[in-house]
């Protein structure tokens, strides 16, 4: 868990997302509320419960970025779902519960990947070991060993093809869930878990390079070290105190006055989210995990409902509302500038993989921004999402072309984006295919 001040969490979001920042001091107050809540003496650290988050503004406009770098930096478990994927308990389509236990899957791929960080050293040991026995043979002497022990680490094998076992994990029925049967994926469903107690799991021979074979022998052997059962206990703490689920669209389960149908079963949704908002137990094949804690950000448009459509219940039970606007001209030139890991920055990089130098003027930046508020407001608004399809409409041929100008330097410009996608982005009926 991050100890980092609210400030200092705004500031870290800064790095990646512009502007909302009502949106951004929301959710580091709910983060920090988490670390405080942790300070607590057990009986009133039981008694404190999540302020969940309404997330209210139009699409592409930054809401799962903020909660999904929010995660990232508290290092918790996260899922993004819609509120429209559910139906109603008791028919057919997925039941609510399948949100905790995809987050329970999150936590789990989290908590192994940090332990099998703490067991690397004897992992690599054990790994240079069986690239050994690849080499030499297990009945090799000492000597031989040690002699092809040295070459491997000074890296001379690195390009020799060796043959391994490794686990066979491509199972095709790994886990199924029945169809019409909510949680149906449950538990004993695992098959391959099944078999894989029963017969020591299986293997399958593999050729590879020396040097690609580590990454594959030190996973498998720091698996062999990490306690299956510490994991899961330790996943099931981790989701239950620090879990953060995205509930996207929430606003289209709202239901309207005097309709009937389709709207009393979205509000039949909103019922079976209750349960999991306020608090309660759901069973997994981890173990049952209590959702008390987990941080619900709900986020949806309100274009046609609004808020106050909710059931009161669950409004109760969204009591932080934030909205986003949406971004202005300035707000994507931030993005294409300020942002770390921004577009230009990323097309720069790929394209230097292929030995092609690649830099965009600030008048090209410019005008990406432009003709992403043009299209928005013409054919449909798509919030930042624009800027990616801009940009790979402009650079589109170089992308295509840049196996074959390796040593070239390209400078993208004003003019170069107008004569790319200017016109296109006049004709309104061929932008809304194309760009
Ligand atoms: N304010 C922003 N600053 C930087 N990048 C942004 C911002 N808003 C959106 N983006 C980028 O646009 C893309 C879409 O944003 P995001 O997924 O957060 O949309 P959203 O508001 O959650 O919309 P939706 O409700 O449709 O999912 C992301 O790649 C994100 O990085």
């Amino acid at each position: 868990m991050t100890n980092f001040s609210p400030r200092e969490i705004v500031s870290e979001l800064d790095r990646f997302i512009v502007g909302q920042k009502d949106a951004k001091r929301a959710v580091a107050i709910a983060l920090r509320n988490r670390w405080r809540r942790q300070q607590l003496d057990d009986d009133l650290r039981e008694e404190v419960l999540p302020k969940n988050i309404l997330m209210i503004g139009p699409t592409g406009v930054g809401k799962t970025e903020i909660s999904r770098r929010l995660a990232k930096l508290a290092n918790a478990p996260f899922i993004k779902i819609e509120a429209t994927k559910f139906t109603e308990v008791g028919y057919v389509g997925r039941d609510v519960d399948q949100i905790v236990r995809d987050l329970i899957e999150s936590g789990i791929a989290l908590t192994r990947e940090k332990r099998r960080k703490d067991v690397q050293a004897k992992a690599h040991g054990a790994a240079e070991e069986r690239v050994l026995d690849a080499l030499v043979g297990p009945g090799a002497g000492s000597a031989t060993r040690d002699s092809f022990r040295k070459k491997l680490r000074d890296g001379l094998l690195d390009e020799k093809e060796i043959e391994i076992e490794v686990k066979d994990t491509s199972s095709p029925m790994s886990s199924f869930e029945i169809p019409g049967m909510p949680g149906g994926s449950m538990g004993v469903m695992n098959l391959s878990d099944m078999f894989g107690k029963a017969f020591g799991g299986r293997t399958k021979q593999r050729k590879i390079h020396v040097k690609d074979s580590y990454e594959l022998l030190i996973t498998e052997e720091s698996d062999k070290l990490l306690d299956e059962d510490k994991i899961i206990s330790e996943a099931v703490s981790l989701v239950e105190n620090s879990g953060i689920v995205f509930l996207d669209e929430i606003d289209k389960i709202c239901a309207r006055e005097g309709k009937g149908g389709a709207d009393v079963s979205r509000e039949g949704v909103q019922r079976d989210l209750l349960p999991l908002i306020e608090g309660t137990t759901v069973t997994t094949k981890y173990g049952p995990v209590k959702t008390d804690h987990i941080l619900f950000i709900a986020s949806g448009a309100f274009h046609v409902s609004k808020p106050s459509d909710l059931l009161p219940e669950l409004q109760g039970r969204l009591p932080i509302r934030v909205e986003l606007r949406a971004l202005t001209r300035e707000d994507f030139k931030a993005i294409l500038i300020d942002t770390e890991a921004n577009l230009p920055k990323q097309y720069s990089a790929l394209m230097a993989t292929e030995e092609v130098t690649l830099t965009f003027s600030d008048d090209a930046i410019d005008t990406i921004a432009d003709i992403a508020v043009e299209l928005n407001s013409t054919v449909e608004n798509i919030g930042a999402r624009r800027l990616q399809t801009v940009m790979e409409k402009i650079l589109e041929d170089i992308s295509f072309e840049a196996p074959d100008r390796g040593g070239d330097t390209i400078e993208i410009t004003g003019d170069f984006v107008r004569n790319n996608v200017g016109e296109l982005a006049k004709n309104t009926d061929l932008s809304r295919y194309i760009l």
